[in-house]
């Protein structure tokens, strides 16, 4: 096919972006075309046509260029990566075909864009890299940034299921990896989520490549139009460094990671941009761990149901005032601390600032003002900063004094140096007052940006083009007294620019001077030289002076791009002092108290609240607070049993979530609690009670209770609502309690088991270290009465028939279900011990049996059921060899083993 030039351009272009959606800019319009047109027709819905007609027909769709916004998000959503290809030439200088390039990519996980991102979520970009022929269990080094904030983290893993948690938890939303490493995670892609994966040669994971790459490390083409401010070798050599010195076991793993992230912004950006300051490793075991299926049931940032932020823990718990303590509370509760003293600063701080509400009130008024300096510096450094943007960083920067000044000095550790470390960058914040008016236009061709007095010749040509509006003012009203028309005009337009506009009904008094220019159907336009010299020099004054303007932002715009770390470093502290004040403020208005943290195994909660139910409740419900103890070296494994809807899973949620609160800095909604700290924190519901995941499968919730028993220490807290559901009852049972004995016995970790199998309450009679608790309920005629209050001793009774009567079952489906319980509980059973609960009440009965086989050979099988002497007897007989002994010492024998029975 013979192409043309045009054709011929998009393809040498498309070629180096293979991957990409290629946006093609012709004019006003981006094009798409070929193979790009069909899937942008297909995913967006936008008109497939063709360029040329016939047999050579070429595929197209497109959209004018200032719709294309809402177009590459939808792409971006779907995974999809967006070349923005600009005409990076003035047609007037282009001979021939102008040029084109590519000036940025954007995708899931490196956009620039920020209108369409959560200001309240991250978005960071991750790579993972595996050594060669990784398997499972490899160590994998993981880095990820977030070129919005310049927020920039790394850390080493152990094997997939810590990787795949991390990814998680970091919500990532695109992954940098190898082929082989892929093939390692593509089987696991749903645990993935919406993390879009992105294999990578092998090149791409070294850092010398890399170094080859960078060069000075500006951007590799300098003829591109757009803007941008990126780091230099040197400064990428520094996150190196920092990897280095961190002391992770493989460093070598870090540095891969890190050089695909920076390969990766040099292909989309053209370098590494300079909002990413700071490299800040850490070591996954310094925070609480929660894998992702625990952080899902908690429902920590979204709901199970839905997926939505409103109804999670986070939703309640945020109270901070700018968009950037949003993001920091949001990492907090997702890395909450385990070391002690840490999480007592954080608390120091929070109790400061709740005894004091007038401090707080002022402090929270201040910050309501606070513009995102994370973004804005992100804005900056991408060369998208407006003078909006930088007069809301300056605005900012002019309230960090006052901030400061709020923190007085008995304030905690914490506060203080917060306080302390607030930059107002003094100088930066002054020149952009003196340089920018109130309220500039986002338009930065247009003129209008910059104050008098910023800049001589720009005030020079400011009042020429004054002055000579004035001159225009002047000239009119001369012409209309000198002419006698009192309606005549001068006006503009872009065509003509200045002339003189007569009415046709005073078109006999226009002087002869004027020349005519047009013709309009109620009036003539004219114009005099001296009209034309004085509109010289005012366009010209105007040309001048929006071009100056543009060239003096720049330049503003680098100044404040050389001040990022000041003000990044700012950013930070405010947004710890957010999330600080917010704390307080929750804990004031939901009565929350300070929690006590130590190195200990006691977990003791006096009347605990559930966070987020509690806030739920209807009008006139209340929520019944409810203790709890747990203690690694006692009561460790507390089986919770208590009809449905009782408030089983509220109560051992309610643990999980106050502990995690507690780790994260955070007041508790409890009357006291103390808390040695958890290093792990699980938490699984059964198959059945897991329908939210579309994944009712019973394989599921073995993996996941596979991961807690392989994971799981004797400092870690789990909580298990309904294990062993999804499957035959007495295979849940059997599994359901060898799953705690193992827990009690060979793990030790703290564990809230909540049960329908009261049979596991039977656990109490071989186990010390395991109580029965249950939830409450009262018996009234012939419903119950939920008291959600949790008591010693196990549930007698299940009333799953009345729990059906309040949920509006028909009369006679509660009629026939309570015949059948009775059958049931009468014992009646076929001769394979299946109950028979289609017997009418009142036939003869078989014989009976209270339990059926099955779940006796449970109970015989599971020889912890046997009191310890049994097991030892049985044990002896067995290791008897009858053929060894003589009669009498058989009999002695069998006497002393009757007595051990009879004693036992
Ligand atoms: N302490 C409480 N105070 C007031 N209301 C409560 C309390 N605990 C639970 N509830 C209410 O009871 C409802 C059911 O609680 P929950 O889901 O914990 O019951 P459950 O025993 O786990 O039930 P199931 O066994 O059917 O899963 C909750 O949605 C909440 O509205």
């Amino acid at each position: 096919m013979k192409l043309t030039p045009m054709l011929q351009q998009y393809l040498d272009v498309k070629a180096r972006y293979p991957d990409a959606i290629l946006f093609f800019r012709l004019g006003d319009f981006y094009e798409m075309f070929f193979e790009d047109a069909q899937v942008v027709s297909r995913e967006v819905g936008l008109t497939l046509t063709a360029r040329t007609k016939g047999e050579d027909a070429v595929p197209m769709a497109g959209m004018p260029y200032h719709s294309s916004q809402t177009y590459i998000t939808q792409l971006i959503e779907k995974g999809f990566s967006v070349a923005i290809c600009e005409q990076i030439q003035d047609p007037k200088d282009a001979d021939g075909i102008v040029k084109r390039d590519v000036v940025r990519v954007v995708t899931p996980g490196v956009q620039h864009d920020t209108e369409n991102l959560d200001a309240r979520a991250p978005n960071y970009l991750a790579a993972a890299y595996f050594p060669d022929q990784p398997t499972a269990d490899s160590v994998v080094g993981l880095a990820y940034l977030d070129v919005t904030t310049g927020d920039f983290r790394a850390t080493e893993l152990k094997g997939l299921g810590e990787l795949l948690s991390e990814l998680d938890r970091a919500e990532a939303k695109e992954l940098l990896l190898s082929e082989a490493g892929l093939a390692l995670l593509e089987p696991h892609a749903e645990r993935l989520g919406k993390v879009f994966m992105r294999p990578r040669d092998p090149e791409y994971f070294e850092p010398d490549a890399l170094r080859a790459r960078q060069g000075d490390g500006v951007r590799l083409a300098d003829d591109l139009s757009t803007d941008g401010y990126f780091l230099s070798a040197e400064q990428v050599e520094g996150f190196f460094k920092t990897a280095r010195d961190f002391g992770f076991m493989t460093p070598t793993l870090i540095e891969g990671a890190i050089s695909a992230l920076l390969n990766y912004l040099i292909d989309t950006q053209r370098g590494v941009s300079s909002v990413i300051q700071r490299l800040s490793p850490y070591r996954a075991q310094s925070f609480l761990v929660i894998d992702e299926s625990t952080k899902a049931n908690l429902e920590l940032t979204q709901t199970l149901m839905g997926g939505k932020r409103s109804g999670s823990l986070l939703s309640i718990i945020d109270r901070t005032m700018t968009a950037m303590g949003g993001r920091r509370l949001r990492h907090w509760l997702n890395y909450p601390l385990v070391d002690p003293a840490r999480i007592s600063d954080r608390l120091d701080a929070v109790e400061f600032l709740v005894r004091n509400p007038a401090l707080r009130a002022d402090l929270r008024q201040a910050l309501d003002e606070v513009y995102d300096i994370e973004r804005l510096c992100g804005r900056v450094s991408a060369g998208t900063a407006n003078a909006r943007d930088l007069k809301s960083l300056q605005g900012t920067l002019a309230l960090i004094p006052g901030i400061t000044a709020l923190i007085p000095a008995e304030a905690p550790a914490l506060l203080q140096r917060l306080a302390d470390g607030l930059d107002p960058c003094a100088e930066l914040c002054a020149h952009i007052e003196r340089a920018l008016v109130d309220g500039p236009p986002t338009q930065l061709t247009e003129g209008g940006l910059f104050k008098m007095g910023y800049h001589p010749e720009l005030d020079e040509l400011l009042d020429l083009s004054h002055n000579g509006k004035d001159w225009m003012l002047r000239f009119e009203r001369e012409e209309r007294e000198r002419s006698g028309i009192s309606s005549l005009k001068v006006k503009f337009n872009k065509v003509f620019g200045y002339y003189i506009e007569v009415t046709r009904a005073n078109l006999d008094l226009v002087p002869d001077r004027y020349i005519r220019k047009q013709t309009l159907a109620n009036a003539e336009r004219y114009f005099v030289p001296e009209l034309k010299e004085q509109e010289e020099r005012i366009l010209g004054a105007d040309e001048r002076r929006k071009s100056l303007e543009y060239q003096l932002f720049e330049q503003l715009r680098r100044e404040v791009g050389e001040h990022l770390g000041r003000l990044l470093h700012s950013a930070d502290g405010l947004a710890d002092l957010d999330v600080l004040s917010g704390l307080a403020e929750l804990a004031q208005r939901r009565d929350y108290v300070r929690p006590t943290l130590d190195e200990g195994t006691l977990l003791k909660i006096e009347d605990g609240r559930h966070p987020v139910v509690e806030t739920t409740l209807a009008a006139g419900e209340r929520f019944v607070p409810n203790s709890v103890t747990i203690d690694s070296a006692a009561g460790r494994l507390l089986i919770i049993t208590g009809p449905n809807m009782a408030g089983k899973s509220t109560i051992i949620r309610q643990v999980a979530l106050i502990t995690l609160l507690a780790q994260m800095g955070s007041f508790v909604p409890a009357k006291s609690a103390q808390i040695g700290v958890v290093d792990k924190l699980f938490s699984r519901v059964g198959a059945s009670d897991n329908l939210a995941r579309g994944q009712s499968t019973f394989m599921v919730e073995m993996t996941e209770t596979a991961h807690i028993l392989n994971n799981a220490t004797d400092r870690s807290l789990i909580i298990l609502d309904e294990i062993g559901r999804g499957t035959a009852t007495f295979d849940g049972l059997s599994i359901a309690w060898a799953v705690a004995e193992h827990l009690h016995d060979v793990i030790g970790a703290r564990t809230m088991f909540a049960t329908h199998y009261h049979e596991l309450t039977e656990l109490t009679r071989t186990l010390d270290g395991v109580i029965n608790l249950s939830v409450a309920v009262k018996e009234w005629q012939e419903d119950i009465i939920f008291l959600r209050k949790l008591v010693e001793g196990q549930a007698n009774r299940s009333y799953g028939v009345q729990v059906g009567r309040l949920a509006g079952l028909p009369p006679a489906v509660v009629e026939r279900a309570t015949r059948v319980l009775e059958n049931l509980e009468a014992g009646q059973f076929d001769e394979m011990g299946l109950p028979t609960p289609g017997r009418t009440p009142g036939a003869p009965v078989e014989p009976t049996r209270r339990h059926n086989p099955n779940q006796l050979t449970l109970f015989a099988a599971a020889t912890p059921a046997m009191a310890p002497e049994e097991r030892e007897v049985l044990e002896h007989l067995a290791e008897l060899n009858p053929d060894a002994l003589t009669p009498i010492e058989a009999l002695n024998t069998l006497h002393t083993l009757i007595a051990r029975l009879r004693d036992a």
